[in-house]
């Protein structure tokens, strides 16, 4: 077993990394070559620093903030997380929906809503060992044809010393797009409103998995974020960066969630006559978590249209936070005879 500890999401990814890179065995699947280390638990001390802003990985910030948000939502359709993750139909049995999706899994459990019951057994008996959630449907899950079993399977809160931890076990991840594209980021967003919702701090992260593994296709890459490793990363350079809270409020849930989704679908009309008006739908939302991604999804959709102009004055209007710093290195990556030098 591989033991890693980490003080946040860089950390957690560049020892992995390095692990993988050492002690990872080179084997032949299906789906091609593919590195594996196993297994591996990885402890995140500070799972609020979940952004990653390092060389050569070339991830979206707002693909990874976009599908979170879809998973909270409990969604498994593709038409909204198509817009920003554009390789999503390749887990897609029937080109419309994600079977494995978690949020609908999360929400709706054969009509059971597993957060709102661990919310409230927490409620009810805080020292409980019983707030698990379960991914993996026995039920349908050995169905070897299809392109999307769940690889998250297995979820525990566990509240201890007044802070909310959180437990995740996987059968295997893809360390690149997996762990460091969304994993960590999406549990690490769901363990923060659930501590909110149970008025505790946020304790630490853990992360159990089966069969971590690296495709081909990032063989190259890993080496290259091997090479260019950064010492300190934004959470260390910056230490007065401001980090959103995760505070959409528990009574209101279901309608927020509701509203950031009826917005989102006004971004695709988003022009320099409709800029404000959407703007103010925007600014009506209760949660500045909610307020500040859909800033940045509507920044990052009109960025992708080459309305600059535009994307600009979406993007001063969001709050200097971690997420605003990841969009606008790869904004001046892409682009930087309009947004600057990289950041
Ligand atoms: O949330 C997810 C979903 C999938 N995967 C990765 C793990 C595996 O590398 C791959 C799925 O391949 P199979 O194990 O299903 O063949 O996708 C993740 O890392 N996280």
């Amino acid at each position: 077993m591989h033991s890693i500890r980490a003080k946040n999401i860089t950390d957690a990814f560049y020892k992995t990394l390095e692990c993988m890179k050492i002690s990872g065995k080179e084997m032949e699947t299906w789906k091609g070559k593919v590195i594996e280390l196993s297994p591996v638990l990885i402890e995140v001390e500070r799972p609020k620093e979940r952004c990653l802003v390092i060389p050569n990985r070339y991830n979206n910030i707002v693909a990874t903030i976009a599908e979170t948000i879809w998973v909270i939502g409990g969604r498994d359709d593709l038409k909204y997380l198509l817009k920003y993750l554009p390789r999503a139909h390749e887990f897609s049995d029937d080109g419309s929906t994600w079977r494995g999706a978690y949020g609908k899994r999360l929400t709706n459990w054969y009509g059971v809503n597993q957060v709102e019951e661990i919310v409230n057994l927490l409620k009810r008996i805080p020292y409980t060992g019983r707030a698990v959630m379960t991914l993996f449907d026995p039920l349908i899950d050995y169905d070897n044809q299809t392109k999307d079993i769940p690889c998250n399977n297995w979820i525990q809160f566990l509240l201890r010393d007044g802070k909310l931890n959180m437990h995740v076990a996987l059968r295997a991840n893809d360390l690149i797009w997996g762990f460091s594209g969304i994993n960590m980021f999406e549990w690490t967003v769901l363990q923060e409103m659930i501590a909110g919702w149970l008025n505790v701090e946020v304790g630490k992260y853990y992360h159990f998995v089966g069969s971590m593994n690296i495709f081909e296709h990032h063989f190259e890459r890993m080496d290259k974020m091997l090479e260019n490793r950064i010492k300190s990363d934004i959470y260390h350079n910056y230490p007065n960066l401001n980090q959103t809270k995760v505070d959409i409020k528990e009574d209101s849930f279901q309608y927020q969630i509701k509203k950031f989704f009826e917005v989102e679908e006004g971004f695709s009309n988003a022009d320099e006559n409709s800029i404000e008006s959407i703007l103010k739908q925007v600014n009506e939302l209760q949660s500045s978590f909610l307020r500040q991604c859909l800033k940045l999804m509507l920044t990052f959709l009109l960025f992708k249209k080459n309305e600059h102009a535009l994307a600009k004055r979406v993007f001063e209007t969001s709050v200097n936070d971690d997420y605003k710093f990841a969009l606008a290195d790869l904004m001046c990556r892409k682009i930087p005879e309009v947004y600057g030098p990289s950041c």
